[in-house]
């Protein structure tokens, strides 16, 4: 297949041209329903529902060790869960056979925390692993697709050879959503993606998420701990608390909740200091 015929298809799924996504496909494209999910005796979700939507940036909150982590690796499949349903396009994913499985594989990015680059290959080999696992192209043409990834993450050329000891924190980040993008995936997973970056670089990685979302038709899952996130770039918030999603919607819906993790969470002092300015502190 060449570049041309993947961006086509790629521009096909998203719906580029002309329709709201694959025909048929719900606007949710993961839906959650009574998931259970337990290591040995320690239940982690019990009953946990949750909807994303497609074109959204969803942002996924939550106590330390609640199970955020554990909910998208469950979603990706990594973790078995004990009870309950995952649809993603409206697939089942439990009736799904290998090939099927490998195919919505490929419609996923993850990036997960620390950016996780394997430390001995360069940024571009890097991006270039996943492409070697699905793709069958030329090496000049991976190298091809390889830069033009570096450059939507915001990397310059010269980033392409150096290995992630070289980089900074956020260029780690950003060649990291590059590898995750590698596939041109209509739904990308993002955990903690701003953990370790100072305000300004949190606040220009935040600007490419949503960048993304508008320019490629990106559906964004985002488990942060980062208010700023919250406030700035997610369109919707989904907290986990008591083993469930007890609150969905909007930044409102979060404050308006009367449960007690979320009073604390947004009410707190630097929630209400971020309020009360309107805007993003970190820009200075
Ligand atoms: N493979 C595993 N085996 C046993 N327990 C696990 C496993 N993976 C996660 N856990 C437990 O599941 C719980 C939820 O972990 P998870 O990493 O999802 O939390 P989290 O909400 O992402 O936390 P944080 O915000 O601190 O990253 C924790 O108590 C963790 O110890």
């Amino acid at each position: 297949m060449g570049e041309h015929e993947i961006s086509r298809a790629a521009a096909a799924r998203r719906g580029h041209e002309g329709e709201p996504g694959r025909r048929g496909e719900p606007d949710a494209v993961i839906r959650v329903r009574d998931l259970k999910v337990a290591f040995g005796d320690k239940v982690i979700m019990d009953g946990l529902n949750l909807d994303v939507m497609r074109g959204e940036i969803l942002g996924f909150v939550g106590g330390s060790g609640q199970g955020k982590s554990v909910l998208t690796r469950t979603i990706l499949g990594l973790v078995r869960k004990q009870r309950g349903t995952i649809e993603v396009f409206g697939e089942n994913v439990d009736k799904l056979n290998a090939s099927q499985r490998r195919v919505l594989e490929r419609r996923f990015g993850v990036m997960f925390q620390q950016g996780a680059l394997f430390s001995a290959l360069t940024v571009k080999q890097n991006i270039q692993v996943p492409m070697r696992e699905y793709l069958k192209l030329s090496p000049d043409l991976l190298d091809e697709l390889a830069m033009v990834k570096l450059d939507l993450v915001g990397l310059p050329a010269d980033a392409a050879d150096k290995v992630p000891s070289e980089l900074s924190g956020g260029m780690i980040k950003r060649a990291a959503l590059a590898r995750a993008l590698a596939l041109d995936p209509e739904i990308v997973f993002l955990d903690e993606p701003t953990s370790g970056l100072d305000p300004i670089g949190a606040a220009e990685f935040d600007d490419l998420i949503m960048t993304l979302k508008q320019t490629l038709g990106l559906t964004v899952f985002m488990v942060t701990h980062d208010l700023d996130s919250l406030y700035d770039a997610c369109d919707r918030i989904a907290a986990l608390a008591d083993k469930k999603v007890i609150a969905v919607g909007t930044l409102e819906t979060m404050l308006e909740s009367d449960h007690p993790w979320l009073k604390a969470y947004f009410g707190g002092e630097r929630a209400t200091a971020r309020q009360q300015s309107g805007k993003r502190e970190r820009n200075g």
